[in-house]
């Protein structure tokens, strides 16, 4: 990995001192190119052309885009990137009626090693830096502009444990809410349960939200599907948890990927419901029937299933929703991000 400044590695202020000795009224220009308009030195016809050539060559991209693919209904976009070194990463545009969403990849795989996410399937790269995570959510905007989209809502659940990578992650929080002025509540970063992150996000200035992804509501069950969770069981996750909500008194979500005959039973909505009724503000639970990936054989639950289990959850007193799973055919939706790498095959079923 080089040190070369990338285009999105630098603050507002910074970029003064990149372009040292550039007029104030041209950063200020460079700046909206970058965090307004989203486009590239080329474009940016205001500027002299030499300097729009200088500009490429003193503040590169990150990215280099390999492919874009688009879903059927065409509201699902997934960008497979190449970084400075060769590793790949992806990053998920969603498109809804006047906005849209970007799921953004903090990491180049992930070591966390849930055998039912195929990034987890990859295994770990590396950290991606501040630049590379905020130019994917740049040219994803830029994307969305193309087709007068608004980027309302950025999500930390691409590929990667956030708070593996908490002090840069947090810096490109910094910069979406400063550069980009995305409100921080529209941000929301998805952990699997890194507890010193957890503690570390409880003593950051902004109001981000936090999903945690439990996926099992007991330890044997959870040991089994989330290894971390050996490390930082249930207990000390729900403590962890009311502690950030006594300082932040936000809800917290729990992620919960619904697998046929695993965690789609009565007693793990059950046990879900009282994991829930611990939190100090009780927690609100999103269920998603599992998506496939090549190293995991165990189905995803029914719809109706689904459905089922979430009547469940509200009649013992639990908030949860059913979220839509997009992009599946494209091999975008949760979990389902491996920038192409080798995936480890072979995971059961647990009874
Ligand atoms: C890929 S992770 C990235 C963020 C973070 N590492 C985490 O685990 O929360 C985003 C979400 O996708 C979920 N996920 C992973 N594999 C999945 C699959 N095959 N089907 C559905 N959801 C999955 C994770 O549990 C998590 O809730
Ligand atoms: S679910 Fe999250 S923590 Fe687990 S392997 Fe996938 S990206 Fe990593």
């Amino acid at each position: 990995m080089t040190t070369t400044v990338t285009r999105y590695d630098v603050t507002r202020d910074q970029l003064a001192d990149v372009l040292d000795g550039t007029p104030r009224y041209r950063v200020d220009q460079v700046w909206q190119g970058l965090y307004e308009h989203c486009t590239e030195p080329s474009d940016w016809t205001n500027l002299p052309k030499a300097m729009r050539a200088e500009l490429d060559e003193q503040l590169p991209p990150a990215l280099t885009s390999v492919t874009e693919s688009v879903s059927n209904d065409g509201n699902t976009v997934k960008f497979l990137w190449e970084l400075d070194g060769g590793e790949r990463v992806e990053t998920v545009l969603m498109l809804y009626r006047d906005r849209a969403t970007v799921c953004v990849s903090s990491q180049a795989g992930c070591a966390m090693a849930c055998g039912f996410c195929a990034t987890g399937q990859a295994g770990f790269s590396r950290h991606l830096t501040v630049g590379e995570i905020v130019e994917q959510i740049a040219r994803a905007t830029r994307r969305a502009k193309d087709v007068d989209r608004r980027v309302s809502n950025v999500v930390y659940m691409g590929m990667g444990e956030p708070m593996a990578n908490e002090s840069r992650v947090w810096e490109s929080v910094e910069r979406l809410h400063g550069d980009f002025g995305l409100s921080a509540r529209h941000i929301t970063i998805s952990t699997v349960g890194l507890l010193p992150g957890i503690r570390a996000l409880a003593d950051r200035p902004l109001p981000v939200n936090l999903a945690v992804s439990l996926h099992a509501a007991n330890d044997e069950l959870r040991n089994e599907l989330v290894p971390i969770n050996r490390r930082y069981p249930i207990d000390d996750l729900v403590d962890a948890c009311n502690d950030y909500l006594a300082v932040r008194n936000r809800r917290v979500s729990f992620e919960w990927a619904m697998i046929d005959g695993v965690n789609d039973r009565d007693r793990d909505a059950a046990e879900l419901a009282s994991v829930c009724r611990r939190l100090r503000l009780p927690a609100h639970v999103n269920l998603i029937p599992l998506n496939p990936t090549p190293g995991y054989p165990t189905r995803g639950s029914t719809l109706k299933r689904v459905h089922e289990f979430r009547d469940l959850l509200e009649s013992l007193g639990a908030n949860a929703t059913v979220r839509q799973n997009r992009g599946t055919e494209i091999d975008a939706a949760c979990g389902q991000l491996a920038a192409g790498q080798p995936v480890t095959l072979g995971r059961k079923k647990t009874d």
